[in-house]
């Protein structure tokens, strides 16, 4: 890997992928899906020379990038010294015919398994195919990694790979691999770690769960309270049926209470943090767990905590659009000019205007924190002209 890693001709005249600069490093996939075909196009952009085993290279070829070469399976991991097995686990048998030739080279495991299937093999695939290929070093490594995030490059999202072997200077081999692609790699220890690191891809955003079932939590607690106290109160005691305000009204009562709760929960952390290191007497020891774990989920409790005010806001100004309003608006009226109770009150309108509006306010405020959660990743996908041109728009 001492040669330089990006070579100079990339691209053809017509789009496609160009020779690689003769002498670049050469690197070996197996397998000719998407995820093979994904890597190779990176690899080539990346200035490595590729060689791609298949089982069928005639049927094949025509997909792949016109720098890579497409062989016979034997043939490619002949002439690699690193072959990434873009292949799944349970065709990994079917490449025992080539151990002769797999014999001290280093194999890059990028598969993932079901959950169904993490959970029944307590073996991991980069484990079951070191015991397959015992005179080979298997390195576990892009498996956190999408075809598409290959194929579009690392620039939105996670830029992470979890590397992992029993032999230090292999791991060295694959990160600077990984480094040359653009990606960041992340040193997580043995080949025992690649459980772990195979159960990632299978957890979707991890660091939400606590947070969301937190803010869950607080709301169910508050909205029993508010039922209790608006609706099923003055039902008791008065008889009043107040029922319609079940979807909008308590909500609306309980969503800032949950907001007001978070926020404070984003704070105490750190004030119990600065308690804790002036009752040491120093900065420098470790936090409890408890508190540790509390500290990394702050950005998603004030998140959370944001999206609960942001509702009560949309709810609050929706408020005077509810049928129920205007009935109430027209009942006093009413009672000001008549003296006698005419009393207006279509109770189906009120429940189906409550239900709509609840639905849209939690629609709309929904889309509006995917979209302020997604403006980041959005600023990173842009290349340095678009990020000028926005700003440029902005600031008009
Ligand atoms: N797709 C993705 O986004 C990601 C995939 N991965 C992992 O990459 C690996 C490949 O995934 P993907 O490319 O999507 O899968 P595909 O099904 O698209 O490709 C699998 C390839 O395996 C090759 N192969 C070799 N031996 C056999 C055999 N005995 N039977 C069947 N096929 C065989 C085939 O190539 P040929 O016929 O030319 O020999 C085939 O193209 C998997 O382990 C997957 O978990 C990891 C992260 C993301
Ligand atoms: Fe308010």
């Amino acid at each position: 890997m001492d040669k330089p890693l990006i070579s100079r001709r990339l691209v053809d005249s017509d789009g496609s992928l160009a020779e690689a600069a003769s002498g670049a490093p050469k690197v070996g996939i197996l397998g000719t899906g998407d995820f093979a075909r994904s890597l190779a196009t990176r690899l080539v952009r990346s200035g490595f020379s590729v060689v791609v085993g298949s089982r069928n290279p005639k049927r094949t070829a025509g997909l792949f990038p016109s720098a890579a070469q497409v062989v016979f399976q034997a043939e490619a991991v002949e002439s690699s010294e690193v072959i990434f097995v873009a292949v799944f686990r349970e065709h990994y048998s079917s490449l025992c015919g080539l151990s002769g030739q797999l014999a001290g080279k280093i194999l890059v495991d990028v598969s993932n398994p079901t959950e169904q299937e993490h959970l029944q093999l307590r073996e991991s695939n980069a484990e079951y195919l070191a015991a397959l290929f015992p005179t080979c070093t298997v390195v576990k490594a892009f498996n956190v990694i999408s075809a598409w995030t290959l194929q579009a490059g690392p620039r939105d999202g996670n830029r992470q790979v979890p590397i992992c072997s029993d032999q230090p200077e292999a791991k060295r081999v694959v990160s600077e691999l990984a480094h040359a692609m653009g990606f960041t790699p992340v040193d997580v220890g043995s080949l025992a770690a690649a459980w772990e690191v195979e159960a990632r891809p299978l957890h979707l955003f991890p660091s939400w769960k606590v947070p969301v079932l937190l803010a869950l939590g607080l709301f169910v607690f508050f909205y029993a309270y508010n039922l209790t106290r608006d609706v099923l109160q003055p039902y008791v005691r008065e008889g009043k049926s107040k029922f319609y305000k079940l979807p909008l009204s308590v909500v609306n009562t309980s969503l800032p209470c949950v907001a007001y709760v978070l926020l404070s929960l984003v704070y105490l952390p750190g004030v119990l943090a600065a308690a804790l290191q002036l009752w040491r007497g120093t900065k420098y020891s470790r936090f409890p767990d408890w508190l540790d774990h509390w500290l990394q989920h702050r950005k998603q409790i004030g998140l959370l905590s944001f999206f609960c005010a942001a509702l009560h806001a949309l709810y609050s100004m929706c408020l005077p659009l509810r049928i129920s309003y205007r009935y109430d608006l027209v009942n006093l009226a009413l009672k000001q000019v008549l003296t006698n109770k005419s009393h207006l009150w279509v109770e189906e309108n009120v429940w189906r205007m409550e239900i709509y509006l609840s639905l849209g306010v939690l629609a709309l405020g929904t889309l509006s924190l995917l979209a302020v959660t997604s403006l980041p990743s959005i600023a990173n996908s842009l290349n340095w002209r678009e990020f000028s041109f926005v700003q440029e728009l902005w600031v008009f």
